[in-house]
């Protein structure tokens, strides 16, 4: 399974250029797999122009995704987007596979108040996994991946690549790699992240996009400019960590 990251330059409030630049990505790409594009790649942090600049349940970048997919024989890990759904706005992750069809859709559920996602974005209220190529998967945005609870659900339910899109912050990068390590480690799958670069309304994204493996291994990692992770990712790695140092046999349910 080759998965390749779109670590993009972010492009405030405008969607058009956006699809723009990640058709003009794919392009470049070949004997690729599973694509994935980082958090609210469509409008960035333009949160007070989300009315003017989101179409109703995300349909425009749902139809740039599914043409996308269906044109490069491709399954698409879309990110984030910024969608109106119902009179309000929710970041959305969307997943579809090399048929074009949507497999899978999460609304962020952890609003992060730092950059005053509460103020303008309603939270979603479930999550699962999803399947892709046979193998169990899940996905998480950005702040998400502060709250272990949520990864451990998606591990325990079979997860074998956690997918972790983001636009996580410069000032605070330390945190991301720690907790995407952890993440690995803990659950003993991949972890397979994407986040931004640029500026959007004086915040500075960090890049640093990283695949690790169910050891805690980090296979590739991004720096801080616009860039192409590409990594060949052996499912099977999990099954024989999680033999080797058995957490999910040695848990205490009777006890937490
Ligand atoms: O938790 C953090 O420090 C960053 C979170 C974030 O930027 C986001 O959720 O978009």
């Amino acid at each position: 399974m080759r998965i390749a990251l779109y670590q993009m330059e972010v492009v405030p409030g405008n969607p058009h250029r956006a699809m723009e630049k990640i058709e003009a990505w794919i392009k470049t790409l070949s004997q690729i797999d599973i694509v994935v594009l980082p958090e609210m790649w469509n409008t960035s942090y333009t949160l007070t122009r989300l009315h003017e600049l989101t179409d109703d349940e995300g349909e425009r970048e749902i139809r740039f995704l599914q043409k996308m997919a269906k044109q490069h024989a491709l399954h698409i890990v879309g990110g984030s987007i910024a969608v109106k759904s119902n009179g309000q706005h929710y970041n959305r992750s969307i997943i579809i596979d090399q048929q074009g069809e949507i497999i899978y859709q999460y609304d962020k559920i952890h609003l992060v108040p730092m950059l005053n996602e509460p103020d303008y974005l309603a939270a979603g209220h479930q999550f699962s996994t999803f399947e892709l190529m046979n193998e169990k998967m899940g996905i998480i945005i950005c702040y998400d991946l502060r709250f272990p609870e949520l990864s451990r659900h998606l591990a325990l339910d079979g997860a074998e690549i956690i997918y972790v899109v983001a636009e996580w912050p410069m000032e605070r990068m330390a945190h991301f790699m720690a907790l995407l390590k952890a993440r690995a480690v803990e659950n003993q799958c991949y972890i397979v992240a994407c986040n931004t670069v640029g500026e959007c309304e004086g915040t500075q994204f960090g890049g640093g996009s990283m695949i690790i493996d169910p050891g805690g291994e980090v296979l590739a990692q991004a720096d801080a400019h616009e860039e192409t992770v590409i990594v060949q990712v052996d499912i099977k790695q999990s099954e024989a960590i999680r033999q080797a140092i058995p957490v999910f046999k040695s848990r205490r349910t009777d006890l937490y």
